[in-house]
């Protein structure tokens, strides 16, 4: 009873509204109109981008009726325009996503003049995402992709507002999280959102496979900023600007000779920017699935590095065949043999204690070895390459036995020695290759992995779960991974790629590079090797 009586009272209104009852409804319906319009306005805003174009059209109509003299053949004229853009730009998604099928097929398409008008237009395309790098150098280019975005971005902000009311994420106030910026990225977009209180990055990420869903996006990769908790970084990937790249070309080619000091090109990323890595005072690790291009990212490497007369190279390869033509460069060699392996390791042990001790004789507080000590003393930097690490680590070896202990003595004591440790396995769970000697590293590359769990035990812990895993990489897209090195996210990386041919002809021109020094006694230098 009490309940009815409570609904009738309410009914009543307030005091005032029995007062000054056409008073109160007056007010009562502006405050209605009111919200009726800040809703609209609200809506208009969210379509601003699409209203600007339909003013657009309607203002181009009007020219062309004024000009041909009929409203319906200016439609006509218009519709015709329009329907031509919308089949370029369908054509236009259709051939990037077939262009890699085209390039392996290109052989057999330039046969017939279909074929080759099929690839004349996958040329165009590859033309057209190249031209988006160059405008991206300048300005007036810069902002012309900004405002071919702008619908892209409104549409971005209108699926991420939906996706977060999707799956209830106001807070206690009703309030979502603000959008502060939206910009567009080569893979798509990224929006900064600004947290309310009760929300959180850590919160974003559990939902982040609806939002993933909400955007209709590949990815969705959410990070929390570093200085400011309450801000996250969305990255909505629509695209994979690396899928149709084709081989990268490593510009170390167009050199006579290069200095190890120097940074090593190492490929592209997605923005089309050359990748560049210093090496000094650095170790970096490579892994993924066979054939993900790990090898090929190391001879990236090797050839800066023989194209070096300041740096010389120590190989342990129990393959036996990716790294064979540099046995006349390299300064010591190792197949599979363990004496042998654990031989280069001691060797480049002593030479690392010899530096070590020789910092410290000389005059004033040397912490390292700088450029200018390295060549007033005559040293240079060694680059130890271990292909296939699990090999030595867990097939002959052990992650505690002696080849374990001295790969982790080189990776943590001889950095400020110029000895530069470049190291690839196929999967580095624990059990391979021990987690003391992979923390170690300060850059990872992390390949192709067939599971989330193997992405993270390359890249660290989490990444993955916030989008950044090697599992997402196309399997047909060789040398493309996710780089840990400079700054705070991975980088997507297409690596360069360097032909055999090359790698034989500048194993057999750059060994008048290595430097002349006593010479240091290699490990495999008997006879059946050599041959190998
Ligand atoms: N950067 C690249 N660009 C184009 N193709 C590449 C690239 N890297 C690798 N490939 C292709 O992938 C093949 C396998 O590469 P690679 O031998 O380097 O793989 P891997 O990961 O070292 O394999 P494994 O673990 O079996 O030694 C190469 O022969 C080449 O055809």
């Amino acid at each position: 009873m009490s309940g009815r009586n409570k609904t009738v009272t309410e009914r009543q209104g307030t005091a005032a509204e029995r007062l000054f009852p056409r008073a109160a409804a007056t007010i009562e319906f502006v405050a209605a109109l009111g919200r009726g319009i800040g809703r609209l306005f609200r809506t208009a805003y969210l379509f601003r981008v699409e209203l600007l174009l339909i003013g657009c059209g309607v203002w181009v109509w009007l020219r062309l009726w004024n000009w041909l003299g009929s409203p319906v053949t200016a439609g006509k004229v218009l519709g015709s325009i329009l329907a031509v853009l919308l089949v370029l730009r369908l054509l236009y998604a259709a051939v990037g996503k077939a262009a890699p099928t085209i390039g392996k097929r290109a052989d057999r398409l330039a046969g017939n003049p279909f074929g080759r008008a099929l690839l004349r237009i996958a040329a165009a395309h590859t033309w057209l995402v190249g031209l988006r790098t160059v405008l991206r150098r300048h300005r007036v280019g810069r902002v012309l992709l900004w405002a071919a975005g702008m619908r892209a971005r409104a549409r971005v902000v209108r699926q991420m507002r939906d996706g977060l009311t999707g799956v209830r994420f106001e807070n206690n106030a009703g309030k979502l999280p603000r959008i502060r910026k939206v910009r567009t990225t080569p893979v798509g977009e990224r929006m900064t959102l600004v947290c309310k209180p009760g929300q959180s990055a850590e919160l974003l990420d559990t939902r982040a496979e609806e939002l993933r869903a909400a955007a209709k996006s590949r990815d969705v990769r959410i990070v929390r900023d570093p200085n400011r908790s309450d801000l996250v970084t969305v990255d909505v990937v629509r695209r994979d600007p690396l899928a149709a790249t084709s081989a990268i070309r490593w510009d170390g080619l167009d050199h006579d000779a290069l200095s190890m000091w120097d940074p090593v090109h190492i490929g592209m990323d997605e923005n089309g920017d050359p990748v560049r890595l210093s090496m000094v005072e650095r170790q970096i690790f490579l892994a993924g699935e066979p054939g993900s291009g790990k090898s090929s990212g190391e001879q990236v490497i090797t050839c800066h590095a023989a194209k070096s007369p300041d740096a010389e190279l120590l190989f342990i390869d129990p393959n036996r065949v990716q790294f064979a033509p540099w046995a006349d460069r390299a300064t010591a060699y190792a197949y599979a043999d363990p004496d042998d392996a654990l031989e280069v390791l001691n060797m480049v042990r002593a030479e690392g204690d010899r530096r070590l001790a020789l910092l410290e004789k000389l005059p004033g507080v040397q912490r390292k070895l700088t450029r200018e000590i390295a060549e007033g003393e005559g040293i240079p930097l060694w680059v130890l390459f271990i292909d296939e690490l699990a090999y030595h680590t867990s097939v002959i070896g052990t992650t505690n036995g002696p080849f374990a202990k001295a790969a982790r003595d080189i990776v943590s004591r001889f950095r400020a020695a110029g000895i530069i440790p470049v190291f690839a396995t196929q999967r580095p769970t624990s059990d391979v290759v021990p987690t003391s000697l992979r923390d170690l590293f300060s850059m990872r590359t992390a390949y192709r992995t067939t599971t989330l769990a193997s992405s993270d035990v390359i890249l660290g812990e989490g990444w993955a779960r916030q989008g950044y895993s090697a599992t997402d990489i196309d399997l047909a897209n060789r040398g493309v991974s996710w780089l840990l090195a400079e700054g705070a996210l991975p980088r997507r990386v297409k690596w360069a790629w360097i032909d055999d041919e090359t790698i034989s002809d500048l194993s057999m021109t750059t060994v008048r590079f290595k430097p002349r020094r006593d010479p240091v006694p290699t490990p495999a230098t008997d006879d059946t090797e050599q041959e190998g």
